[in-house]
């Protein structure tokens, strides 16, 4: 998927600058090396974004393409973000062989997932249900369901969809099930914050309004402290000239999850964020995510 969007993002700046040259550095990440153990164990933030920026530092590349959802808030001196792209389907994909929808599966059903937002919310609606470790890239998730191993798994639809695999998506959950990861879906582009030639390129790939919702969202995770390895999940959408933005911090076993909205106008768009981030803290999401650390 990431060779995908890099590859994505080459022939949009091709399409936008005729004659533009562009190579492929492809590096691989901390994130994409260890397998075995969950994420939420290795902790951390940026697994899958460090070495980029290292290459950038370096001179070895000029721009990062990343997913949105997988770059820490805070950017190391010298690089910034300078891009987000229009977002793909932010929701998560219920994805099964047997059954066409979440609401289908028998109480103790086997669902492959290792991402603590998405076991949280699924736990809660399904307290039988059984969570099980799902990691790789796609394809290999796609295969460890087809082998058996589980009775569903659960995807960013975005990855399906661009990877031209969107049959396989049984049913997009709604935000009100499954209320997606910060940045989900939105494809994100870092590079030297001194280049004025490449900033420039890069402005006129800038989707304005996915920029605002996801700016909301790192507001909110911001506040929080959080990454992609523990139960929060942050969703802002545009409706008119509103901004509305939902939030939740939960415990893995779903048996606690607070929750937090809010609507206001999109110029406030930061300020949403980190108010929806106080109201979660304020509630006892603190608590939750400390119990994480220990
Ligand atoms: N943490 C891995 C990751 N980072 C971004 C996506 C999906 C694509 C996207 O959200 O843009 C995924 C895989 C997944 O969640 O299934």
């Amino acid at each position: 998927m990431a060779l995908w969007q890099a590859e994505h993002v080459a022939e949009r700046l091709q399409q936008t600058f005729p004659g533009c040259r562009t190579e492929l550095v492809t590096m691989t990440t901390q994130g994409d090396k260890i397998l075995d153990a969950p994420l939420a164990k290795i902790g951390g933030k940026g697994l899958f974004v460090k070495e980029l920026e290292q290459g950038m530092l370096d001179g070895f590349a000029d721009i990062a393409v990343h997913s949105m959802k997988d770059v820490p808030v805070e950017f190391p001196g010298g690089l910034h973000l300078a891009a987000i792209l229009t977002r793909e389907d932010p929701t998560d994909a219920f994805v099964s062989n047997r059954y066409s929808a979440l609401h289908d599966l028998p109480a103790n059903a086997r669902i492959g997932t290792s991402s603590l937002r998405r076991q949280c919310q699924i736990k809660e609606l399904y307290p039988d249900a059984e969570i099980l470790s799902l990691r790789g890239n796609v394809n290999t998730r796609l295969s460890k369901l087809d082998s058996g191993e589980y009775d569903a798994i659960i995807l960013a639809s975005a990855g399906l969809k661009r990877l031209g695999m969107a049959d396989r998506i049984s049913q997009g959950l709604d935000a009100g099930v499954s209320l997606p990861a910060i940045g989900q879906g939105a494809i994100g582009i870092e590079c030297r914050s001194d280049d004025l030639e490449i900033n420039q390129m890069l402005t006129a790939l800038h989707d304005s309004e996915t920029g605002l919702c996801v700016m909301a969202e790192r507001a909110m995770n911001a506040r929080l402290n959080g990454g992609c390895q523990v139960p929060i999940a942050g969703f802002a959408q545009m409706q008119g000239d509103q901004l509305f933005m939902r939030g939740l911090v939960g415990n893995p076993d779903g048996s606690l999850i607070y929750r937090s909205e809010r609507t206001d106008s999109v110029d406030k768009a930061e300020a949403i964020g980190k108010m929806i981030a106080e109201d979660l803290l304020a509630q006892g999401a603190d608590k939750i995510l400390q119990a994480l650390f220990d």
